[in-house]
């Protein structure tokens, strides 16, 4: 037997009888188990577990957490939540709250299901922006407020379809591949109008799809560049798919032209693989209107970007990495993402807080943080395949939640810190930290039940399978780091599918929801991201400017470099001196502005002029 750092590899021969002598009992079967209807949202009497597992508030003290494994198996099994049919489980027995704090909000918790009732009610739930919010409606259309928008959602969701299979099945190709079908989908877009076609296609995109997708997600010139350098001749195969709902995107609208010139220098007609979703009239749509794209698919107005996956934003993407193989739908089958999300918001419309998994998230979220974001999450996803979940809940949490102002105009600088990426990998980079360094998050560790599939398994040593490890690295760290009185929640599924991902997608969006309601927060505008691009904006009219003036001084003859504060006083803004500098070191460093003496080591000392003088600009 061999033995590399204490563990030890057994021969093939003695792996196979020992194999057949010790047969493992899966982890699923120790979780059938419905729990008791007790303690909170049912009479009291109604439990006698109750008294038992209740953790009494004494024990509680300045977030010490009940130790007793006696009592904590009895919080375990009391606060289970088992959704049967999505085979869903949510732990939150690894958070300390206790019998006091539930009864404190769940008024609190009534007031946020009647909000959300209202909601899906069509109620404009969006104040700022005058808007409703209907990503549930994408889901369940009967929900929506008139056949108007249900008949929008049906027809969209339709026009999907048929347009996936028909690129799939080659009835639409590009007009001059030798591949005779579409090989690849790039897709661009930022923010919401990306982060859930990522996750989505690295949770369910099968391992060699007919159509490989990536991404531009970026205004980065190199990585554009490196993007359209993988795709190489396919570029005359790739489908590519522009999202924005606003259509104005400046990140978007640059990875656009970026794309566009490629397919020019490539001698490939851009409107014959160009996809557009986005909202009817925006700028991108009437760009794809005027120039006869292939295709154009809606966004609506009622959809939040974050909030986007079962829209065509999310829903295009995913349903190009399907295919037919022997007669069965091979890939991510978007129905079965919508019949997730459908359950999971059906179970999360109960007002028995114990049995609605959302509401029992953003109860641990308000305890953990003290519902004012004091605790960051940290998501972690024990499957290689959910890595970008943390990202995508980045967003939809951040953005969410991350609010300078409460529904009624006080400041409170609300937000939830998340941040993850997946076990066991972490293990190794910063769980020391959460163990033993500063205590300023709680944990979500996403379990999957399902190593492999069926058939494919085998003992790397006795009893002991690889996803063995990976389950013991998860039950590890959640227990090594509880005994250090970090607390942390569990959702299990029991595959990584697209029911289960539709199902957790939807479990999220209902608990930021109710979290917000909590909280008193507008969780479905972004005003705080208009500034950054405000600021953007102003930086770049800036550089204009000072491209203006130094463009003027250098048609000079002599040429007169000039230095930041002369830059500065003639573009007349004394004050943005700093910028300048940036701007010009920027420049200087893409050889666009040329240093005449100094460097940028030593601002004060710079001169600068332009390589070339432009004189149609002068007289512009
Ligand atoms: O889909 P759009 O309009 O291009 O916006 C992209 C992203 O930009 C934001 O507006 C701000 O980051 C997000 O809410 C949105 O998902």
């Amino acid at each position: 037997m061999a033995s590399i750092s204490g563990i030890c590899y057994p021969s093939p021969a003695l792996r196979l009888r020992l194999r057949r002598s010790l047969p493992i009992l899966p982890p699923s079967c120790t979780r059938h188990l419905r729990p008791p209807r007790s303690i909170v949202g049912l009479p009291r009497s109604s439990s006698s577990a109750a008294s038992s597992s209740a953790v009494p508030a004494e024990k509680i003290k300045n977030g010490a957490v009940e130790k007793d494994p006696i009592k904590l198996w009895h919080r375990y099994v009391d606060w289970l939540y088992q959704h049967k049919e999505l085979g869903l489980f949510l732990d939150v027995s690894r958070i300390g709250f206790t019998e006091e704090f539930f009864d404190k909000m769940e008024p609190k918790l009534q007031k946020a299901f009647r909000a959300m009732q209202d909601l899906e009610k069509g109620a404009i739930a969006n104040p700022d922006e005058g808007r409703m919010v209907g990503h549930y409606w994408l889901r369940n259309p009967k929900l929506a407020p008139n056949s108007f928008l249900r008949l929008q959602i049906e027809n969209t969701l339709d026009a999907i379809c048929k347009f996936a299979d028909d690129v799939i099945s080659a009835k639409i190709k590009p007009p001059s591949s030798s591949a005779g079908r579409f090989t690849q989908v790039l897709s661009v877009g930022i923010g919401g109008s990306a982060l859930g076609p990522q996750f989505v296609s690295e949770a369910l995109a099968p391992d060699n799809p007919p159509l490989k997708i990536r991404f531009i997600d970026n205004t980065d010139p190199a990585g554009i560049d490196h993007q359209i350098a993988q795709l190489g001749p396919e570029l005359a195969s790739t489908l590519v798919i522009v999202i924005s709902k606003s259509g104005g995107t400046p990140e978007t609208r640059n990875g656009l032209l970026e794309i566009q010139k490629a397919f020019r220098e490539a001698g490939l007609d851009f409107s014959k693989q160009g996809v557009a979703i986005t909202q009817e009239n925006s700028l991108l749509d009437n760009t794809a209107r005027i120039e006869g794209w292939l295709a154009r698919f809606p966004m609506f107005d009622w959809v939040g970007g974050r909030t986007s996956e079962m829209s065509a934003v999310g829903l295009l993407p995913a349903a190009l990495q399907a295919f037919i193989s022997f007669f069965l739908l091979q890939g991510i089958d978007i129905k079965e993402i919508l019949v997730g999300a459908s359950m999971m918001d059906e179970a999360n419309r109960t007002t028995v807080v114990k049995d609605n998994p959302a509401a029992l998230l953003a109860l641990c979220w308000s305890w953990a943080s003290g519902g004012i974001g004091s605790k960051d999450m940290v998501v972690l996803p024990y499957k290689d395949s959910l890595l970008l979940f943390s990202r995508y809940l980045q967003q939809l949490v951040m953005e969410s939640l991350g609010k300078e102002f409460d529904l009624d105009g006080n400041r409170v600088n609300q937000g939830l810190t998340v941040y993850g990426n997946k076990g066991s990998t972490d293990q190794h980079a910063y769980i020391q930290q959460l163990r033993e360094g500063v205590h300023n998050f709680f944990v979500t560790f996403i379990e999957v039940l399902h190593d492999r599939p069926p058939g494919h398994d085998w003992e790397l040593e006795p009893g002991v399978t690889c996803g063995d490890y990976l389950f013991g690295m998860l039950q590890g760290t959640r227990s090594a780091l509880y005994a250090n009185d970090r607390e942390s929640i569990t959702v299990t599924v029991q595959e990584v599918t697209p029911r289960s991902v539709g199902a957790l997608i939807a479990l999220y969006e209902r608990a930021v929801g109710i979290y917000a309601c909590l909280i008193n927060i507008n969780a479905y505008h972004q005003p705080g991201v208009e500034a950054g691009k405000k600021a953007a904006g102003e930086v770049l009219a800036l550089q204009k400017r000072i491209l203006a003036v130094l463009n003027e001084a250098s048609c000079k003859e002599p040429i007169e470099p000039l230095s930041l504060e002369e830059i500065a006083e003639r573009c007349h803004v004394p004050e943005q001196i700093e910028m300048i500098y940036k701007i010009v070191a920027h420049l200087a460093a893409n050889n666009r502005a040329l240093i005449a003496e100094g460097s940028c080591g030593s601002p004060r000392s710079i001169k600068v002029f332009l390589g070339e003088c432009n004189v149609d600009e002068l007289y512009a």
